[in-house]
């Protein structure tokens, strides 16, 4: 089995063609999912949350959103600090996932891969690009939020310039080319190369 990174950043489509790919059957762990459900459920993870954010990080058990994003997205040191609490749990849950599957490829759909250097712990990565100001427009569109807000999370993220020299295959979703066509391409690619 194989086992491959997908990942864009915000706003890129990584969703969308995660969906194609589930809906061709093939094997997707969503991170960003995983994550969501195990910094509420999971109480060692609620704990180091709580120790390093204070008891603000949780309102009646359910993750203060809002709070932790105006904290951790404007400090570098607290986003790690974050992600060191999570995304190892993140990782345990998808290796337990991952023995259960029966596809020879396997997918991991997460929001930063190359960043941690997680990207190493798969056998290929899939990188999702758009240029900044359609995936501004789409997030600003699809979410409560503002401008100021999707670029400061693009700013905790690495540019699809550098990205794209560190991915195994890329593919374009800036509107003007149809996404399917590459999906079916990409696994093609990773297919004969199994
Ligand atoms: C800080 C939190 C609570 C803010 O929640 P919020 O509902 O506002 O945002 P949401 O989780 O939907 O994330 C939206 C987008 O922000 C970006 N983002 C999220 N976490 C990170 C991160 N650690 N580093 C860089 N970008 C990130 C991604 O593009 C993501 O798609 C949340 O993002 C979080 O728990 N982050 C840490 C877990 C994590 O790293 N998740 C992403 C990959 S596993
Ligand atoms: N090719 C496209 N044409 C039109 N709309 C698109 C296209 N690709 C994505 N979108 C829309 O843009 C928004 C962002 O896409 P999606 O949710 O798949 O991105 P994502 O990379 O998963 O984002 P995030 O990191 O924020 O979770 C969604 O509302 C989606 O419907």
């Amino acid at each position: 089995m194989k086992k491959i990174g997908l990942t864009g950043g915000i706003g890129s489509g990584k969703s969308i063609i995660c969906n194609i790919l589930k809906i061709m059957g093939y094997p997707v762990f969503n991170s960003d999912d995983q994550a969501k459900l195990l910094m509420t459920t999971n109480n060692a993870v609620i704990q180091q949350i709580k120790n390093l954010f204070g008891e603000e990080a949780y309102i009646e058990n359910t993750l203060n959103r809002p709070y932790l994003a105006s904290k951790v997205f404007y400090d570098e040191k607290l986003k790690l600090a974050l992600n060191k609490i999570v995304h190892p749990a993140v990782r345990a849950a998808f290796d337990e996932w991952a023995i259960l599957q029966k596809k020879p490829l396997v997918f991991n759909e997460a929001a930063i891969l190359y960043e941690t250097g997680a990207y190493k712990t798969f056998d290929y990565t899939v990188l999702v690009t758009a240029p900044e100001e359609i995936r501004i427009a789409r997030v600003t569109s699809r979410d409560k939020t503002t401008i100021e807000e999707v670029e400061q999370r693009m700013k905790n993220q690495w540019k699809d310039e550098v990205k794209i020299e560190m991915a195994s295959y890329v593919i374009n979703n800036d509107d003007t080319t149809l996404v399917t066509p590459q999906v079916i391409a990409m696994l093609k690619y990773f297919e004969s190369a199994i």
